[in-house]
């Protein structure tokens, strides 16, 4: 029998290899250890976390990467519970108000029908279109449906639905802040499973949306092509104490210092499995250190674009990764600035606000600032604001390169516009990422294809991360939390048909 061959001859634990300490590659690894199994994770960088990058400096606290995440994916409570970090999760305060620029003015996002129908964002015919969707989506039913692989983009996607000047207003803003993208390069189906799937099965996505929510309060599961996804959370958004670099740094903590190496770029891998034994069939090598690490499986959660540069060979021949598509990236650079409150005239209380591209004919330059110091006051001095402002994206690629002096009197010329800002910023601080984002563009469905196809070439070979499924923190847990979940049972299959074997 398995079990007692097992407990006859011990196996040695076995071990996995985790490329990348971003927010996925870390959860990845955190679920591996508290299985039991050896972990080691390896990071380009000198430092770990990767997009979730919190700085403090001179009683400032700022996030140049990620500022905010939700619970909406079962893995992330899963791991917060795991942590402890409950105690340091941080509700931003006022977080319900958000803005958006409408003829050069910051004007309240409505967040119910009846704030939709006082609300100036749109106008009287763009709100009529959004009340009678549903009905008039049953008048154009036949010919409306698309067809189920078209690569329909999200501004016709909403266009067809609620018109021109919601796309302008609503959508393109939205997906600005979300994936620093604009509505036009984004793949519907992609970047809106779930709505795509609610015209699929209602016509109408309001009565959709309504429909499901009356009648599938039970199973909140929605299905997409990347599998199941469950609803919003309703608490909100939330950082920690200490910024979002808290999470990784709590899970840095838990994996101790000898299973993550930094400034590790890992260089190449060799999948060797001669069909003798299950066990360590993957070597690999790394920049810091040229010894070859043995290891029975592999996690790669670093950006496509890298995994193209990592050799990889299968029983010694190397395995191509041509197939894999081009990735476009977003650049965006990120500005903190800080003003005395006594110089802010009109300042907003709340999440933020952002900037729609057609607000660019009224002078504004950038995508977006965060009321950074309003959500989580204990960011700067009681006298200061702290505002974080992006720039850059599918919108103005070239300006998210401009220099630190460039972007900071664009910056405070969107702000003066906006909040009423006098005079220069006490305080300036630039980060630039020159690949940002990846984009879920057109070609999305080829890269999900693509990465299928590298895993079923590879045994043990599992790529988690922001690429794929989506590209929000909680999304990148739970993608590193699944491939951690195919590798156990990868090791567990191979050891059950060793021992069957003998
Ligand atoms: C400016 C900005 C703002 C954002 N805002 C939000 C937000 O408010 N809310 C939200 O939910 N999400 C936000 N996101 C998105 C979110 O932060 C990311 O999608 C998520 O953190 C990605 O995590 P990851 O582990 O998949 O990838 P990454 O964090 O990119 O980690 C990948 C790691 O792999 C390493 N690596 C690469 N190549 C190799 C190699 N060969 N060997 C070893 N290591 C390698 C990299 O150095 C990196 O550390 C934002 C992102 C950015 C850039
Ligand atoms: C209203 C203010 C906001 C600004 C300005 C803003 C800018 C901004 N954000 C990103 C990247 C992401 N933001 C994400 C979520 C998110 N952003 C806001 C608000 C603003 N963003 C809210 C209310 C939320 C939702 C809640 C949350 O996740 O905390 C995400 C995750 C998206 C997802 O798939 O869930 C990303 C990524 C950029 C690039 C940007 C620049 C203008």
């Amino acid at each position: 029998m398995a079990s007692s061959a097992k407990d006859d001859h011990p196996r040695s634990v076995k071990r996995v290899a985790v490329v990348g300490a971003g927010v996925s590659g870390l959860a990845a690894a955190y679920k591996l250890k508290s299985h039991g199994l050896d972990v080691t994770v390896f990071e380009a960088e000198g430092r770990a976390g990767g997009r979730l990058r919190t700085i403090s400096r001179d009683g400032l606290v700022w996030d140049e990467g990620a500022n905010t995440m939700t619970e909406s994916e079962t893995e992330v409570k899963g791991l917060i519970d795991a942590l402890g970090l409950q105690e340091k999760q941080q509700y931003p305060l006022s977080q319900h108000k958000r803005y958006i620029v409408k003829n050069g003015e910051p004007v309240l996002v409505p967040i119910n029908p009846a704030a939709l129908l006082k609300s100036k964002l749109l106008s009287a015919q763009s709100k009529i279109r959004v009340i009678f969707e549903p009905f008039m989506w049953k008048r154009n039913n036949s010919s409306t449906v698309r067809d189920e692989n078209s690569e329909e983009s999200v501004s016709r996607f909403f266009e067809r639905h609620f018109g021109k000047e919601v796309v302008d207003y609503l959508i393109d803003p939205f997906v600005g802040g979300s994936s620093a993208a604009d509505p036009e390069s984004l793949s519907a189906r992609h970047s809106f499973p779930e709505l795509w799937n609610l015209e699929k099965r209602y016509g109408s996505i309001i009565a959709g949306a309504l429909q499901s929510s009356l009648f599938g309060k039970r199973d909140k599961t929605v299905e997409t092509k990347g599998g199941p996804r469950k609803n919003k959370n309703q608490r909100g958004s939330f950082s920690f104490q200490g910024g979002m670099q808290t999470l990784t740094d709590t899970l840095c903590k838990e994996l101790g210092k000898d299973d993550l190496k930094l400034n590790a770029k890992v260089l190449t891998l060799a999948y060797s499995h001669d069909g003798s034994s299950p066990s360590q069939n993957w070597s690999i090598t790394c920049a810091s250190n040229k010894k070859t690490q043995e290891v029975d499986a592999v996690i790669i959660t670093a950006p496509l674009d890298n995994v193209k540069d990592i050799r990889i060979t299968k029983r010694g021949t190397p395995f191509a990764l041509n197939f894999l598509p081009e990735v476009t990236y977003l650049p965006l650079s990120v500005l903190i600035t800080t003003f005395k409150k006594e110089n802010v005239k009109r300042p907003l209380e709340g999440f933020g606000v952002l900037v729609p591209s057609k607000e660019e004919q009224n002078g504004f330059k950038t995508l977006g600032t965060l009321f950074s110091s309003m959500m989580f006051p204990d960011r700067a001095p009681s006298d200061t604001y702290l505002y974080t402002t992006f720039i850059g994206g599918t919108r103005n690629r070239e300006l998210a390169r401009a220099s630190t002096d460039e972007l900071k009197n664009i910056v405070t010329s969107d702000l003066r516009k906006l909040l009423g800002a006098e005079g220069e910023p006490t305080f300036v601080n630039h980060f630039f990422w020159s690949k940002g984002f990846p984009l879920y563009g057109h070609n999305y469905g080829s890269v999900l294809e693509a990465i299928d196809k590298m895993e079923k070439g590879l045994p043990g070979f599992y790529y988690a991360g922001n690429h794929r499924g989506g590209l929000s923190v909680g999304r990148a847990i739970a993608s590193g939390c699944k491939a951690a979940d195919l590798v156990i049972s990868y090791l567990n299959n191979a050891s059950d048909k060793t021992v069957s074997d003998k």
